[in-house]
């Protein structure tokens, strides 16, 4: 038995839900690029759990479902504002999810039907959670949901208190939209091997959660952001990030384990940062972006993946980085469930095998005898 490190190249599951092939991103076969310029998150999330795009009153259907559920337990609020102040904007969300299952009385419920209603739950209880936590930690009441609007509207709205601008709106819901699915990717692998135990949905989203905030995956858009931070200006671009690579370090947000000629989604988030740029008067994060996208690409062949661009956009909207990679979940959320749900569908536990590296041969030593 030999092992290949990260189980690269290796096929782990049938999924018709996301599809990545000769580098072109499909959610159920539609281009991820007509879908960034054309789709709702809401229909691409119907899309991912249905596997066709919603009809107008199963959208609105849809919609009126996220609402209803949108609201999270008082329980859960008061969970919120007991967390250690500073509390990793992750470790908090990944704590609250799982705690939403404590109050909801079909966590358990393993019914097709159960399942369904509790990957809309999540969906759309996820953007309530961060916001709340958002607010809580700086001394505010939480906003309540409201109603009949879509989740990026939602999501600005419960963040802030006001009304979002249209623009703002927009642009949130394609970075949701971008963000929806991706494959097996790492968060939902862990989605998926939790569930195959035939644990419930929560404990598979939690999963999802603890895996997404590591920095080789979600987590690199806030470390991006880091980035930007301690570069701080167009000028020192090019010392600091010749400085990385000459030391060897990794560039965040560059790279990728599937693509090798660059991540479809960077482009449409390189769009965004530019647009945003241009309507906030300030050019400087987007131009040093570019700066770094040139040189990496020019000295390491590393193309941008969706986190580098994402760091930007969400900056230039006003989120503060630690909230960035929270909102991959809110928008991810969508995916692990149809994974969860797809799971569930056609189960087999999923237990690979290790190839043993250890001692042989060993016998056990009584503790006294022990060097
Ligand atoms: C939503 C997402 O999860 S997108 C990915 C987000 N993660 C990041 O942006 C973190 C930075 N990128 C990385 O760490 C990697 O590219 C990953 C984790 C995305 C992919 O990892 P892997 O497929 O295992 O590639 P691996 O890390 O083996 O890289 C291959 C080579 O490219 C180099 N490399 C890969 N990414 C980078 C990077 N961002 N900066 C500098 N060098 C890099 C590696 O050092 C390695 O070089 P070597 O062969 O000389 O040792
Ligand atoms: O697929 C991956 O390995 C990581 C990624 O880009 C994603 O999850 O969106």
């Amino acid at each position: 038995m030999t092992a290949t490190k990260g189980l690269e190249g290796i096929v782990a599951a049938k999924s018709s839900i996301s599809s990545i092939i000769d580098g072109v991103l499909t959610y159920q076969g539609i281009n991820i690029d007509e879908l960034a310029e054309k789709a709702t998150f809401e229909e691409v999330a119907y899309l991912l759990w249905h596997g066709k795009l919603p009809t107008q009153s199963e959208l609105d259907g849809l919609i009126a479902e996220l609402s209803e559920y949108a609201a999270i337990p008082e329980e859960a609020i008061a969970g919120l504002r007991l967390y250690p102040k500073g509390s990793n904007s992750m470790a908090a969300l990944r704590t609250a999810v799982s705690s939403l299952a404590l109050y909801d009385g079909e966590a358990n419920d393993m019914s097709a039907a159960a399942n369904a209603r509790k990957a809309v739950k999540l969906q759309a209880q996820l953007p309530t959670v961060v916001a709340a936590y958002a607010r809580i930690r700086e001394g505010k009441e939480p906003v309540a949901p409201k109603k009949g609007v879509g989740i990026a509207h939602n999501f600005l709205y419960m963040l802030t208190g006001e009304e979002p601008a249209a623009v703002a709106v927009e642009a949130m819901d394609k970075a949701l939209v971008l963000h929806a699915d991706h494959e097996l990717n790492a968060s939902t692998f862990a989605a998926r091997v939790t569930v195959a135990t035939l644990s419930d949905i929560y404990s598979g989203v939690t999963s999802a959660i603890g895996a997404l905030k590591g920095p080789l995956h979600g987590g690199a858009n806030e470390a991006v952001m880091v980035m930007l931070d301690e570069i701080g200006s167009l000028a020192n671009v090019e010392s600091y990030i010749q400085g990385k690579l000459d030391n060897k370090e990794k560039i965040m947000g560059f790279g990728h384990r599937v693509y090798k000629n660059g991540d479809p989604r960077a482009k449409h988030l390189m769009q965004m940062s530019r647009q945003l740029g241009e309507l906030n008067g300030d050019m400087e994060l987007y131009e040093m972006s570019i700066k770094i996208e040139d040189l990496v690409t020019g000295q390491k062949g590393l193309k941008p993946n969706v986190d580098f661009y994402s760091a930007s956009c969400y900056t230039m909207l006003g989120i503060p980085r630690d909230l960035f990679t929270p909102i991959f979940a809110i928008s991810r959320v969508s995916g692990w469930s149809a994974h969860i749900l797809e799971q569930y569908q056609d189960n087999r536990l999923i237990r690979p095998r290790a190839e043993y590296v250890g001692p042989v041969d060993q016998r056990y030593v009584p503790i006294a005898e022990r060097g």
